[in-house]
């Protein structure tokens, strides 16, 4: 079954406003080949869950799928907004137009729009990968997440990132992943390492002196960087990687291995992979999904997979 009708939800703010152009491609080449569409356009942040939520309160159609072009963020609330209808299942392509793109790397779909344009143009029926389904109780909120979760050192980062003027100036010349390590070299030197539980298949384990913490669903987070090499999204688990802060020097080397992808052979890197982990941290820490800042709290976790309709080929 082809692709009757697309329900275009587009982010401009994406990629620090570069989501224009990719937007502008891809419009130009739906109307070249005469594919029905209608566009929502993000107008503010969290927008996009409302209109999400609208596409799919209101589609009566089976042919329909929900296009979104913007980054990840953008990605993440489109998916947050359909699981609130009763559309949870209409199935979801996407189009790359953020600084960091992990989901798309993490899944196989080009970096580049308008061949990310032909893999959702060739697919005939839905292709089920996995997503994140979150609960964190001191709080009392819950989610879904397309890449990852992490608490501490990445989540620090993220903040740091958000914050910083450089990082619209370095999001036009198309180096996003560069604000994102002038972010982690900020945190490195000011953030503390601090204790976590991990609870997997009904085993406690408990680590001192974590300063990375984070719970993954693919390969990928931070803008490329391959955190967990062995995170696969089609096979019905999430991954948990902690990176334990014994001192400077060795928290660097193990950062260095990282870069080498090969930082999950040391034992102060622990690795866990499971359907279902819980974690909690009893210090106040930073937290971040999918690239959006979650706040600084004590964090209690629980997470499962869960399975979500996308609309391309890989
Ligand atoms: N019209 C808008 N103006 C400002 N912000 C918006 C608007 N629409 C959505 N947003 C917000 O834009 C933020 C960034 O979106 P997104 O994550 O998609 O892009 P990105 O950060 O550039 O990409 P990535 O997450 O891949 O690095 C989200 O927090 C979203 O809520």
């Amino acid at each position: 079954m082809a692709a009757g009708f697309y329900y275009i939800i587009f982010n401009p703010a994406a990629g620090a406003g570069t989501a224009v152009d990719t937007f502008k491609k891809i419009q130009a080449r739906l109307d070249d080949l005469h594919i029905a569409y209608e566009i929502k356009v993000s107008r503010y942040s969290g927008h996009t869950i409302q209109l999400a939520k609208q596409i799919g309160g209101f589609n009566h159609r089976d042919d329909a799928v929900m296009l979104v072009i913007g980054g990840d963020g953008t990605l993440n609330q489109a998916i947050t907004g359909l699981h609130q209808t009763e559309h949870a299942d209409m199935p979801v392509a996407y189009i790359p137009a953020g600084s960091g793109n992990d989901f798309a790397r993490g899944v196989g779909l080009s970096q580049d729009p308008l061949k990310a344009l032909d893999q959702v143009l060739a697919a005939d029926h839905p292709t089920v990968i996995d997503i994140g389904h979150y609960t964190e109780k001191t709080r009392g909120e819950a989610g879904y997440f397309v890449n990852n979760i992490g608490v501490g050192f990445d989540a620090a980062a993220v903040a740091a990132t958000n914050r910083s003027r450089f990082k619209t100036i370095l999001n036009r010349m198309h180096l996003g992943s560069l604000a994102y390590i002038v972010g982690v070299i900020g945190v490195f030197f000011s953030r503390k390492p601090f204790p976590v539980a991990i609870y997997v298949g009904g085993k406690r384990t408990y680590i001192q002196q974590a300063f990375l913490v984070t719970t993954t669903n693919h390969p990928y987070f931070g803008g490329g960087v391959r955190i967990l090499p062995g995170a696969d999204p089609r096979d019905g688990k999430l991954d948990l990687i902690v990176v334990e802060h014994l001192n400077t020097p060795y928290f660097l080397f193990l950062c260095l291995q990282l870069l080498l992808g090969r930082h999950t052979r040391y034992k102060r890197v622990h690795v866990f992979e499971s359907p279902r982990i819980e974690l909690e941290t009893p210090s106040l820490e930073f937290g971040q999904m999918d690239g959006e800042e979650l706040g600084s709290r004590p964090y209690e976790l629980s997470f499962h997979v869960e399975k979500q309709n996308f609309w391309f080929v890989v």
